[in-house]
């Protein structure tokens, strides 16, 4: 196929594509890379043309593409399916959600064929999974059956926006060389935000700041780009401005030791272990993070100590100094965390402003009920401006780009300077700059104690210097389920 986008402009009520002349000849793939601003949600929704017009505008040209050749995989892509898939389950089900919808149904229903759907499965190493239910799957099991449906639906063009979001490193490996094989036969677009993640089998580079196509590149051209060293100096000020806000506010709640503590923790379903036996104590100020592969138990064990896990009272946990299930009040415990997940982002479906976000993080609500300070207001105002959002202070949260949801989720968690912020992949769907100013600011907080880190990330580079505790899920040959290691660096 070949696509041409020209005098391209268009705006959501928080981000605005703006493309000259980009024409994408027949055979071609293209890595885009956005230095600030999350242009590929937009690109997803101009070139599968799902375009609302209460909540997009554009004019200009989209030649050679049609809704029926293009199939894109993006974050949002993957909530708006679960949001779906949990309305169906739940509507289906008498009174309770009951989760029906599996991996193998969410794929054939795009190709309505068998063999290709245990092929798609086989190849994103999902069969294990084929009959478990979409709505239960961990962050880099659901990425991966988002890319099978994409392909499921055999269509020429794919858009790829963050493909790489979620997956441990041994499946970003396979997921490089299954997309160069598919590559051979089918056109990709792949926006990523990490230089690392910029397929080596890509031949053009689109790099868009602020939403304009500033450059089209080779790929080695843009493998000696200075830009990267340019961002990486601007987020290290954007950062200090974030930890001398905090310090302004700082407050120390201290707990006796340990903060933390598992005793032969135990997450199990009818059909099958998660991980046993792991033993794992927290003292004041120690920072840790969480490794191991896509669907070892990391998000299930963060789940243990925020309370929101079923299986949180069946375990031995003290936490903050009480026993988890005498009669502490799950609010109480709250109080105390700060935390950003995907499954947090997810539930976060209320329709406050990006201000109202940032100020529910001093009430751990989801949305805001009660009135706040002017103090409260104030801070959360900093926030915004810190992270260049201030223009968007009264935008629904929802009509925002999956990017700048996540960094408002983020001074949520931070805001009210908890004794324990958990950070389960953090960084998804955050562009370069935000990336980096997120990283940056949480490594100030952890060198300054201010909050201590319970911390999870997929890639090497995230890694903070404050951390020197790990704690490592790795699949126990004995047994069902994974085991934890504990180390330190
Ligand atoms: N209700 C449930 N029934 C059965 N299995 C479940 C249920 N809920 C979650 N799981 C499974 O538990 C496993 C652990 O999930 P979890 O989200 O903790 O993994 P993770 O280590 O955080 O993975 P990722 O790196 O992909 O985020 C996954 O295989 C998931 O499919």
């Amino acid at each position: 196929m070949k696509i041409r986008l020209t005098q391209l402009q268009c705006s959501s009520s928080s981000v605005t594509v703006d493309i000259n002349d980009w024409v994408i000849e027949p055979q071609q793939s293209w890595g885009v890379f956005s230095t600030e601003g999350d242009v590929g949600a937009l690109l997803g929704q101009l070139l599968t043309q799902q375009i609302d017009a209460q909540t997009l505008t554009y004019s200009g040209d989209i030649i050679g593409v049609t809704p029926a050749s293009v199939a894109l995989v993006s974050l949002l892509e993957q909530q708006s399916l679960l949001e779906a898939i949990l309305e169906q389950d739940d509507s289906e089900s008498l009174g309770y959600t009951d989760p029906k919808t599996t991996v193998f149904g969410v794929v054939f229903n795009q190709c309505h064929d068998n063999d290709l759907t245990h092929q798609l499965l086989q190849q994103l190493d999902l069969t294990h999974l084929s009959l478990s239910p979409f709505a239960q799957l961990s962050t880099g099991e659901g990425r991966r059956v988002m890319l099978a449906r994409a392909v499921a639906t055999q269509v020429p063009f794919l858009v790829l926006d963050e493909p790489y979001a979620g997956l441990d490193v041994a499946h970003r490996q396979t997921l490089t060389e299954y997309l160069q094989q598919l590559s051979q036969t089918k056109q990709i677009l792949v926006v990523v935000s990490r230089e690392e993640d910029m397929p080596d089998w890509i031949e053009h580079v689109a790099m868009f700041s602020h939403g304009k196509l500033d450059t089209m590149m080779t790929k080695s051209q843009w493998d000696n780009h200075p830009v990267i060293a340019q961002l990486t100096a601007q987020a290290g000020q954007q950062s200090d401005d974030i930890l001398a806000l905090i310090r302004r506010h700082r407050h120390k709640p201290l707990f006796a030791n340990p903060v933390f503590q598992l005793n032969n923790g135990r997450v199990a379903y009818s059909d099958k272990v998660i991980f046993s036996g792991v033993n794992w104590r927290i003292d004041n100020g120690v920072h840790w993070q969480v490794k191991g592969p896509n669907g070892c138990g990391k998000s299930t064990l963060l789940g243990l100590i925020f309370g929101d896990h079923p299986q949180c009272y069946s375990n031995d946990i003290d936490i903050f100094g009480n026993k988890r299930g005498s009669g502490e009040s799950i609010w109480e415990i709250k109080k105390h965390i700060g935390m950003v997940s995907s499954a947090l982002h997810l539930q976060y479906r209320v329709n406050c402003s990006a201000l109202d976000v940032i100020v529910s993080g001093f009430y751990d609500s989801i949305g805001l009920y009660q009135k706040p300070t002017a103090q409260q207001i104030s801070v959360a105002t900093e926030w915004l401006a810190i992270l260049h959002m201030g223009h968007l202070s009264k935008t629904a949260f929802r009509q925002l780009e999956y990017g700048q949801q996540r960094l408002l989720l983020i001074a949520r968690a931070i805001v009210k300077q908890p004794t324990l912020l958990i950070l389960d992949e953090p960084y998804q769907g955050l562009d370069y700059l935000g990336r980096r100013l997120i990283k940056n600011a949480l490594e100030l907080i952890a060198k300054e104690h201010l909050s201590q880190l319970l911390y999870v990330s997929h890639y090497q580079e995230d890694s903070l210097d404050s951390i020197q505790h790990y704690i490592e899920f790795v699949k126990d040959e004995n047994q069902d389920g994974y085991r934890a290691v504990v180390s330190q660096g």
